[in-house]
């Protein structure tokens, strides 16, 4: 669905990304593993068409995205949850949903009901100040956000940061059943988390990516997770 190839990013004068080559496949979670600075958050920006200074090839559905402004990427269907959640402290959970769903007339309303279904601690608050919610609520406010204005690919920074482990596993729920219905490229540290929920995995390292396949056979690889995540 997704095909990343030989993707370059300078910021400024450093050649963050390297020649980043990886594909997501449609229905399934893929994975972005790599240490702090590798360039995770570099590639789901490049995709997103937040940095100027990119080149090679990314595709999405067979259409080429570099070159295009990140408003056009997103109307393709791709919603971005950043690390910080950008939301807009002014407004209620339920006005924050009523915006993304008028990027999405089509099925917007019928994607908002269901994430209040999935997420009832948002249904509990829909009058709520989106600043006076806790950090999970907003992590699963930006996912509700991205999902019900985006149809095809979610990318999702870290999203289990500074979370209790009791919110982590309701996000893995969460994700879990919200791939049923769309596709996930996830940037995640928390290699429980991830390894749990995801169907497949890239590592990145020094701005490119060193080892991909499916999670089963990362999780039977001590080698890799130890020498590319720390992980023994
Ligand atoms: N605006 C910037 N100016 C200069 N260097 C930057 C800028 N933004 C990011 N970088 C550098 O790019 C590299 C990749 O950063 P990136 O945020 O993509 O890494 P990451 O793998 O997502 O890390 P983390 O897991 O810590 O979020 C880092 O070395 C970082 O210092």
């Amino acid at each position: 669905m997704l095909t990343v190839n030989n993707l370059e990013t300078y910021i400024n004068q450093f050649h963050i990304l390297q020649g980043v080559s990886f594909d997501v496949k449609q229905g399934a979670i893929t994975v972005l593993f790599g240490r702090n600075g590798v360039g995770k958050t570099t590639t789901l920006r490049s995709i997103m068409g937040y940095n100027e200074k990119t080149s090679g090839s990314i595709t999405f559905n067979n259409e080429e995205l570099i070159g295009l402004p990140t408003h056009i990427i997103a109307q393709k269907g791709i919603g971005y949850v950043p690390e910080d959640q950008a939301i807009f402290s002014s407004l209620t959970v339920e006005e924050t949903f009523l915006l993304a769903q008028t990027n999405n007339k089509k099925y917007g309303a019928e994607k908002a009901e269901w994430m209040f279904e999935l997420f009832p601690d948002l249904n509990r608050l829909r009058q709520k100040k989106t600043s006076l919610l806790s950090g999970g609520q907003k992590q699963m406010l930006a996912i509700s956000r991205a999902y019900i204005n985006s149809n095809d690919l979610l990318l999702i920074d870290e999203p289990s940061k500074g979370l209790s482990p009791i919110m982590v596993e309701k996000l893995m729920e969460a994700l879990l059943l919200i791939k049923e219905k769309t596709t996930i490229l996830l940037v995640e540290q928390n290699f429980f988390m991830a390894s749990h929920i995801g169907d497949y995995f890239h590592i990145m390292d020094d701005g490119k990516i060193v080892h991909g396949g499916r999670m089963e056979d990362l999780r039977e690889n001590p080698d890799i997770t130890k020498k590319y995540l720390g992980i023994s």
